[in-house]
């Protein structure tokens, strides 16, 4: 970036950067970091940030440990209750010893709970994993992306061909063919579980008559849509091997009721008659130009004062910051294609597409989607 265009700041926001970095200063040198370290004022604060920089280092061993666990099934092991180590050994095939590392691993992780006696149950975060069988199929689905993040610094730099893109062909401008499409679809159906319902909760349709989901994938959002939604026109828009996949669905739902259109939304108008026009996790993932042209065929198929609801993890969402700017970011960037966005960003994409009042809606879990509404021109 140019001088010219990022100028020194000056007034406050010079002096926040001088006292940012007289303060850097102080908390790199090894003799503040002694002294921290043992003071009563700052010890508890310089023990937290020493695990925090311990917790970046080790993510990569966490996640492996939580791999194991979705593997060797061991939270469906210990569904009925606690069970002992020997127990559990015979069950995961695993040594007894393996098997006590595994499960103290766990339980130091917060997944399991350590009981008397080399006893162990499930804790909250096990648990959880046992009511969001979602959340494991994306832990196996992560070995691709940490295949391609090997070395980051070639991935930054755009030297690698990367797995996950050939796991969303159309992020190479390639629309794929239903087996290829296939694995995708299916991933993204079964995670609209932990999206669909904050989606409806935070924008409930009510005063709408037709609904088109462009980008719909296999109809997963609409099938929701259409159980809280009796009277609603419901309509799909996807690539030909995803529709394809849909039609198939939706049929075997007794959902024939959604109208499935196929085609892409860089070259082909959608389908006219809606009210309202959904983009569900489909802007972050295409650059601007590609976000943009997603934005004109949602325009191009609402009448003016018509309603469009974008649902998708974004950048600077307060308290999954990481979420959006780190995982998602990375993610897209092996991928191949897209950013997460912030909602100044969104806003000038959105206005450049024609909508305006566009409002963030205060949704029940922002850290798997942020809720926007805009209204077109
Ligand atoms: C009972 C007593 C006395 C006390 C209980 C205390 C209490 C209230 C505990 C809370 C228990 C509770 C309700 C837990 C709930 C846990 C939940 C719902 C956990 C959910 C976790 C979800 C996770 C980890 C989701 C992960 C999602 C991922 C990794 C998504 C990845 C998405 C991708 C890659 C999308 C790709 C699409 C693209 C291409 C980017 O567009
Ligand atoms: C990340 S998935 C999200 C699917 C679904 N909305 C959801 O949230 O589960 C993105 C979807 O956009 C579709 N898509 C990608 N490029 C497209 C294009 N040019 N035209 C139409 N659909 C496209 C993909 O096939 C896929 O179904």
């Amino acid at each position: 970036m140019s001088a010219a265009l990022h100028p020194a700041p000056g007034g406050r926001a010079a002096w926040r950067e001088r006292w940012l970095n007289w303060r850097n200063g102080l908390v790199a040198d090894p003799r503040f970091q002694r002294w921290a370290a043992v003071s009563p004022f700052t010890r508890f604060i310089a023990q937290r940030r020493a695990k925090a920089l311990f917790d970046l280092c080790a993510g990569f061993v966490y996640s492996q440990i939580l791999l194991a666990c979705v593997r060797l099934r061991l939270f469906e092991t210990l569904a009925a209750g606690p069970q002992d180590v020997s127990e559990i050994a015979s069950r995961l095939a695993l040594s007894p010893e393996a098997a006590h590392r595994l499960l103290r691993a766990a339980a130091s992780l917060k997944l399991l709970r350590a009981l008397p006696g080399d006893r162990f149950a499930l804790d909250d975060l096990g648990a959880s994993m046992l009511g969001n069988p979602t959340v494991a199929a994306f832990v196996e689905h992560h070995t691709l992306l940490y295949d391609d993040l090997r070395d980051p610094v070639a991935l930054l730099r755009g030297e690698t061909t990367t797995r996950l893109s050939d796991f969303w062909p159309y992020a190479k401008g390639d629309a794929g063919d239903e087996s290829a499409c296939g694995a995708y679809s299916e991933l993204m159906a079964r995670s609209q579980k932990l999206i669909a319902q904050d989606v409806l909760d935070a924008y409930p349709l009510g005063r709408h008559q037709c609904l088109l989901d462009i980008g719909g994938g296999e109809g997963a959002f609409l099938s929701v849509v259409a159980a809280r939604h009796p009277a609603l026109r419901l309509q799909l828009f996807d690539l030909p091997p995803v529709a394809a996949r849909a039609r198939r669905l939706l049929a075997s739902q007794g959902l024939s009721r959604v109208e499935v259109h196929s085609g892409s939304f860089l070259d082909t108008p959608p389908p006219q008659g809606a009210d309202v026009v959904t983009l569900i996790r489909v802007l972050h993932d295409h650059d601007d130009d590609k976000a943009l042209a997603a934005l004109r065929a949602a325009h191009s198929a609402l009448p003016p004062g018509g309603t469009l609801l974008v649902a998708e993890p974004m950048a600077e969402t307060r308290g999954a910051e990481a979420i959006g700017d780190a995982y998602f970011g990375f993610y897209l960037l092996a991928m191949g294609s897209g950013r997460p966005r912030r909602h100044a960003e969104m806003i000038q994409l959105l206005q450049a597409a024609g909508f305006e009042r566009i409002r963030l809606l205060k949704s029940p879990r922002p850290l798997f989607a942020s809720v926007l509404t805009a209204r077109r021109v």
